[in-house]
């Protein structure tokens, strides 16, 4: 039977700070999938055509294999001995999340990826089995959970027995193998271990929004991690946990306190290391504060960056003009935005 049904996945801010690869929060901004499938055979390869529309129009691939979303289906597809999309499947992708800025678009096309073959395979995989999926490809799982849990989500990687940990860490090459001269071995790929992550959803308060700085240039996750050490002192170590333990709860609390959220945003982990990728960093973290700027609560690099991402209550425009000029000052153009917590995550609505 032709079916129609759309698959919603939100974006999402990585890190809030000292949380580094464990918190996330799902924000306002959809990927969108409009699928359609039919009986009859359409001859296109993997039986999926791609239209797409929003940001990465011009350069993302339209090729099933090619893909990231289609490419996470057919992996999610092939663990079940189903080697290309059952029906036809026409996937029109909506996407408003700018790549390569820190607000998770790799992870909301892993989570959108993985939706998709469980509607269309119809196997009625769990939001946390969907999960495993999603921890093979997407190998930290702050953006992934948040995108599919939604809200203001805490995660950790389950230490795995031996036998799980080789399933889990085989290349990703193999888990997602590239079109041309790849290892599509037509074999069926490594399925994931059960329960890689954990999670829970902390509470928010809701008067507090997020104003997204989104610079007009990419950076990708990778870059952005490959300037990390891979050592860090116990005393960095300790400045990050102590504040990661206070945030967490600091957020739900209403009336927010503004001076506690602003010194629990506080990083040694990543942002200080960051600098050296993202014109004026230091800088623009230091340019607004509670004092000067009411209504702030917090700043921080979101996700990988170079996405600025300020928590705050009210003075939205003054807050965001400061970090704009602040930009302006280095070259950097911006966009802004003022975002919401999305708090269901992932959703699937059949017509
Ligand atoms: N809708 C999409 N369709 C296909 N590929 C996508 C889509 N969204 C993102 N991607 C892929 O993911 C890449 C961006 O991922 P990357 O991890 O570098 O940044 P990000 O996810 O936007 O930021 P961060 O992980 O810091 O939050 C894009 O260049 C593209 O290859
Ligand atoms: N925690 C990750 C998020 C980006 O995907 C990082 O900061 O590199």
């Amino acid at each position: 039977m032709p079916r129609s049904f759309t698959i919603r996945v939100p974006c999402s801010s990585a890190n809030i700070g000292p949380g580094f690869d464990v918190v996330g929060l799902a924000l306002s901004i959809w990927l969108e999938l409009r699928v359609k499938t039919d009986e009859a055979i359409s001859g296109v390869p993997q039986n999926c055509e791609i239209s797409y529309e929003g940001e990465g129009a011009s350069d993302l691939p339209r090729e099933a294999d090619s893909n990231l979303i289609t490419r996470t289906a057919l992996y999610v597809l092939k663990c079940h001995d189903i080697r290309s999309f059952p029906a036809t499947t026409f996937v029109h992708i909506v996407n408003p999340i700018p790549l390569g800025r820190g607000l998770g678009s790799s992870g909301a096309a892993v989570v959108a990826g993985v939706m998709l073959a469980n509607s269309i395979g119809q196997f009625g995989l769990s939001k946390e089995r969907m999960m495993d999926y999603c921890l093979m490809i997407e190998r930290h799982p702050d953006n992934v959970t948040a995108a599919m849990m939604g809200g203001f989500v805490g995660s950790y990687l389950r230490e795995l027995d031996p036998v799980d940990m080789e399933r889990k860490e085989i290349p990703l090459s193999e888990v997602l193998p590239e079109p041309a001269g790849g290892l599509d071995t037509g074999l069926r790929p490594p399925e994931p271990p059960y329960g890689i992550g954990h999670h829970i959803k902390f509470g928010w308060a809701k008067e507090v929004k997020a104003i997204a700085i989104i610079p007009n240039f990419e950076l990708s996750t990778a870059n952005s991690r490959s300037v990390l050490p891979k050592m860090y002192s116990a005393k960095d170590m300790i400045f990050n946990l102590q504040r990661l333990a206070v945030l967490t709860t600091a957020l739900t609390r209403s009336p927010p306190d503004a001076d506690l959220i602003y010194q629990a945003m506080q990083d040694k982990v990543h942002q200080p290391y960051r600098k050296t990728l993202i014109p004026g960093l230091t800088e623009i973290l230091l340019s607004v504060t509670p004092k000067s700027h009411p209504g702030l609560l917090g700043i921080c690099l979101s996700g990988a960056g170079p996405t600025i991402l300020a928590l705050a209550t009210h003075n939205f425009d003054k807050i965001a003009s400061e970090i704009l000029a602040r930009f302006s000052k280095e070259g950097v153009e911006c966009a802004w935005k003022v975002l919401e917590p999305a708090y269901n995550g992932a959703e699937h609505v059949e017509e």
